[in-house]
């Protein structure tokens, strides 16, 4: 299974250019898209979920054109945007056999088997009589992961998935996700690096746009192992170190700043090396607002 997106480009009506020239192929199991609010994230997954075209460029699913024939991907497709609506006094086991129905399930006995599965999947099973609407927001990413999964699609994309979680409920979520990659293509898209870290074996950095980076997480961050220096400094210093290295984040640490540069030498007095982790490979692209 692959999915190729060959040279796609959006401008919209207002004028920004949301993509350009776009390239990636995306094989089976989790892809994280990593980038900045307004990088261009969902403006792929929408094009990607048949939902808007581009002006230019293709998508081949194992070599057919998904934007010529959209009905034919959508059958094959799962997708879970950044927000989707519930509908008001219904229980997740009266949705789900809703949606079921909707997708075909006629025979009653299997369209139970299948409810019954995905609640146990997604961790529901205890919770099916509860109406959706009053779920918390993890249970709420949970009933959509199963909605997501009722016809068994060969493509899902998650949207922003993990944004609003508490640290317990993100960790319940990493769980189920990082399982829906043994059989499928997943596309994760998000602004959260430990969602890449945790669940991903291969990524994309997004921004502007255009792809800045590619690859699998490990040797991403092999890239700049050795090359990352921290300490901790004065609000002078970090003005005199910004201006003379490449300062790609800094820390608060019990109310002092710490500073971490990326340099092939040691910057100097009191610096010591610091071992690369992938927010640091993303923020040596993506450099985060200074404190
Ligand atoms: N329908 C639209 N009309 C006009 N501009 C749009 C539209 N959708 C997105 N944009 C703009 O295109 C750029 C990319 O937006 P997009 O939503 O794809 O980014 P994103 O990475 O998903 O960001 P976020 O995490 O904030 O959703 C932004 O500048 C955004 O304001």
């Amino acid at each position: 299974m692959q999915l190729t997106i060959k040279n796609i480009s959006k401008t919209y009506s207002n004028g920004v250019h949301a993509l350009k020239q776009v390239n990636l192929t995306i094989g089976q199991g989790m892809f994280g898209l990593l980038g900045p609010n307004g990088a261009g994230k969902s403006s792929i997954i929408r094009t990607l979920a048949t939902l808007q075209e581009p002006d230019e460029g293709e998508i081949l699913f194992d070599g057919w054109n998904i934007l010529k024939n959209p009905q034919k991907f959508r059958r094959l497709l799962g997708y879970l945007p950044q927000d989707f609506g519930v509908y008001p006094n219904a229980s997740a086991v009266e949705l789900l056999n809703y949606f079921a129905r909707l997708k075909g399930f006629t025979d009653a006995r299997k369209r139970q088997q299948q409810v019954h599965y995905l609640l146990d999947l997604v961790n529901l099973t205890s919770a099916r009589n509860k109406n959706v609407d009053t779920f918390s927001g993890g249970m709420r990413q949970r009933f959509g992961i199963a909605q997501t999964l009722i016809s068994d699609p060969k493509v899902i994309i998650v949207d922003e998935p993990t944004a609003g979680l508490d640290p317990a409920e993100r960790n319940r979520f990493y769980g189920i996700l990082h399982r829906l990659g043994d059989q499928a293509i997943v596309i994760l898209s998000t602004h959260i690096v430990g969602d890449v870290t945790n669940l991903c074996r291969d990524m994309a950095i997004l921004s502007q746009g255009q792809i800045l980076a590619r690859g699998v997480p490990a040797t991403l961050i092999a890239d700049i192992e050795g090359q990352l220096w921290r300490k901790t400094v004065t609000p002078e210093q970090l003005e005199h170190y910004r201006g003379k290295y490449k300062v790609i984040a800094t820390r608060l640490q019990q109310g002092e700043v710490q500073v971490i540069i990326q340099s092939q030498d040691n910057p100097g007095e009191g610096f010591i090396p610091k071992a690369a982790d992938l927010e640091d490979f993303y923020f040596s692209y993506i450099p985060e607002l200074a404190i």
